[in-house]
Parts: C-alpha cells; structure tokens; sequence
C-alpha cells in the first residue's frame, strides 16, 4: 500500500509537470500525470497543444505495458468528453488502469464530475482531493469560468 507522503509526492511531481504545459495548451487548462507502478514512477505527461495529448493521453502514449496494477496521479478530474480529443477517461477505462488519484475536479459544464462518474462506473477506484489546494492555487485561472 502506498503511504500519504508518497501519493503526496506524486501529486507534486504532476503539478511539476503541469507548469511545462505552459503556455502552449492555451486555452486548455495546464495538467499534469504520472503513472505508478510498484511506488514508481512509470511514465510522465503534460497537457499539449489544442488537438494534441491530454496530459493522461500523453503518459499513456509512452508506456505500453498493462496498467492493471497502474495507478494514475492526474492534477485534473479527466476529461469525460470527446472534444478536439478523445474522453481521458474512457480511455483510462479501456486500458484497465487499476486506481486514479485525482487533485480537483474540471468545472467545464461537459466534465463537471462526469469523469469521476465514468471512472467509479467502470469499477476504477478513484481517489479525489489529494493536495487539492495546492494544485487549484496553479490551475484556477486556466479553468472555466476564469479562464478567458
Ligand atoms: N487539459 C486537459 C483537460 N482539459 C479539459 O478538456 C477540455 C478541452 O478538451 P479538448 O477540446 O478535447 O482538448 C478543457 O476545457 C478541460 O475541460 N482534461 C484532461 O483530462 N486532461 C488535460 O490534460
């Protein structure tokens, strides 16, 4: 089982990683994901240019082994919908990842808890709240409605 101070520490590496989105995801939020196996990190991923990966699309993109004892940190709920891209969590889904662990959840009216309820739905467990408030003091002004 992993210890709070390690999910702690693989939240702030997402967040880390979520600073380099910036500026090119514009408009989309700036989020970060890592993935854990074993209490290591396996694969790293940022939100990329308007059309491009997601940041959960592009951990996934560079680890191609079985996520059924995978757990995702992700700094933002997944996206429920299909967009400019395919829904983050559905393919959380379809790829069998085991838990997600997520920081605050995405005010856009399209996800808006409906990604936690894809996930939870599917059986994933979802852990959601870890370091919330660190995370939404970077992400805040880059969701809906703030974000401009
Ligand atoms: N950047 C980001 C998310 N951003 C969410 O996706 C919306 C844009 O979707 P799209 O048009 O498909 O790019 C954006 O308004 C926000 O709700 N979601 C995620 O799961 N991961 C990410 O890295």
């Amino acid at each position: 089982m992993t210890d709070l101070a390690e999910e702690i520490s693989f939240m702030q590496r997402a967040l880390t990683l979520s600073h380099q989105a910036l500026p090119a995801c514009r408009p989309n939020p700036p989020v970060g994901c890592v993935l854990v196996k074993d209490g290591v990190i396996v694969s790293e991923g940022f939100t990329q240019a308007p059309g491009c990966h997601h940041a959960e699309a592009m951990a996934l993109a560079h680890y191609d082994q079985p996520l059924d004892d995978v757990t995702a940190y992700v700094t933002l709920e997944p996206c429920s919908f299909v967009g400019r891209t395919p829904s983050c969590a559905h393919t959380l889904v379809e790829k069998g990842i085991k838990r997600v662990v997520v920081a605050t959840l995405d005010p856009d009216p399209r996800n808006s808890g409906k990604g936690i309820d894809v996930l939870r739905q599917a059986g994933i467990a979802v852990t959601l709240g870890l370091c919330e408030a660190e995370v939404s003091a970077f992400i805040s002004p880059y969701l809906l409605p703030n974000n401009k």
